[in-house]
């Protein structure tokens, strides 16, 4: 097991197979990749499917135990299911989407070895949702959702993110998870830093305040140290990184670009490490050079001037 220099292993790695999107949310931030607009075909820089097998190859030698797929749109590539069925057997299997190519695909992917899929949804409403997404696939989502609940790809988790535009609709989502069986709720703090609009953020601290007065109970998640809640037999979970040391401090994780470079943190593109030509000695350098290379976000990369988030000396022109 790869351990970096502040003693966090590395358990899991997130993977986005492309950078390409069918919807244009206003607030993506694309895994810290860019803009999703552009062409919807294949493209040549992506990594083909050998090479991410070869690349989880190598993450199983390290003991890697967990593989996220995303993207950009993950289900927009169609050797999905051959990615999946080819990942080791030791690694629990799960996908990040936006949930319109679930419907048709749900039973393929899990006969495949998906474990279990996350799916953002804003909102229940498809005016709001439209606004947010910039697609019409409202109905679309709601029927991904329900195919991926049927098929057993659960738990299933709604990915909220929480800002001005979307945070009225909370209350209803909290109640939504909690009626259907085989929902959980995740409220992702929107993240400004490589989005941009901070003016759209929400004071993260009131949601929390909200759900424990709602909460029959509260639990910590090891990964990033997330607060869960359970209200009403429903989990809602919160992702709230901006500005969270605890968080940085208990992230494990590594993620791999569309095109075949490590990074170290979501929030930083002065860390990638290619993989060449991807073959199996090339990886495993990299690997090791991006874990050594890791540091948290905030409290190490980022600290604190004056109340301020700046970034530490340590790191300008590295
Ligand atoms: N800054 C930061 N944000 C993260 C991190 N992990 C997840 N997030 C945020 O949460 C969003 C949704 O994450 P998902 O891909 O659904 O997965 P997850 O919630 O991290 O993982 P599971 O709960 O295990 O499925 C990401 O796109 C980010 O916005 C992280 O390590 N750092
Ligand atoms: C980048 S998307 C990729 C996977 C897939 N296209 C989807 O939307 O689920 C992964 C997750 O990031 C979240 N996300 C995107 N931009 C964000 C931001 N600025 N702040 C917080 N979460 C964000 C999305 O809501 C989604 O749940
Ligand atoms: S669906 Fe996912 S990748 Fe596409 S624009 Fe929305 S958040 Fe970004
Ligand atoms: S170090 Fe912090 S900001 Fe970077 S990926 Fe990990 S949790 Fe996210």
């Amino acid at each position: 097991m790869l351990i970096d220099g502040f003693g966090r292993a590395v358990t899991g790695v997130r993977v986005s197979l492309t950078d390409r999107c069918n919807f244009d949310c206003i607030y993506c931030h694309n895994e810290g990749l860019g803009d999703t607009r552009g062409p919807m075909e294949p493209q040549d820089e992506e990594m083909s499917t050998d090479d991410v097998v070869q690349f989880l190859e190598v993450a199983e030698e390290f003991d890697v135990n967990a593989v996220k797929f995303t993207g950009g749109e993950p289900m927009l590539r169609d050797d999905l299911e051959t990615i999946v069925r080819r990942t080791p057997d030791s690694m629990e299997v799960s996908l990040t989407t936006n949930g319109t190519f679930l419907p048709g695909r749900a039973e393929a992917l899990l006969d495949a070895g998906l474990d279990r899929v996350n799916v953002s949804q804003d909102a229940l409403d498809p005016d709001a949702f439209r606004e947010v997404t910039q697609s019409g696939a409202y109905d679309d989502v709601i029927e991904g959702v329900l195919a991926a609940v049927d098929a057993g790809l659960t738990p299933v988790k709604l990915n909220m993110v929480v800002f001005d535009a979307t945070a009225g609709y909370v209350p209803e989502m909290v109640e939504h998870v909690a009626e259907n069986e085989g929902l959980q709720l995740q409220l992702i703090e929107y993240m400004p830093e490589l989005a941009g609009r901070p003016d759209w953020a929400i004071d993260i601290d009131r949601v929390h305040g909200w759900l424990n007065e709602q909460a029959d109970q509260v639990e910590h998640r090891t990964m990033h140290d997330r607060r869960r809640y359970w209200i009403d037999g429903g989990l809602v979970e919160v992702v709230d990184p901006v500005g969270n040391e605890d968080f940085c401090a208990n992230c494990h994780r590594v993620r791999v670009t569309h095109n075949g470079y490590l990074k170290g943190c979501l929030n930083r593109n002065d860390d990638l490490k290619s993989m060449g030509e991807m073959t199996k000695p090339e990886i495993r350098t990299a690997f090791r050079d991006v874990v050594h290379d890791r540091v948290p976000y905030y409290g190490e990369y980022m600290i604190k001037d004056d109340d301020e988030w700046v970034i530490n000396e340590e790191y300008i022109g590295a």
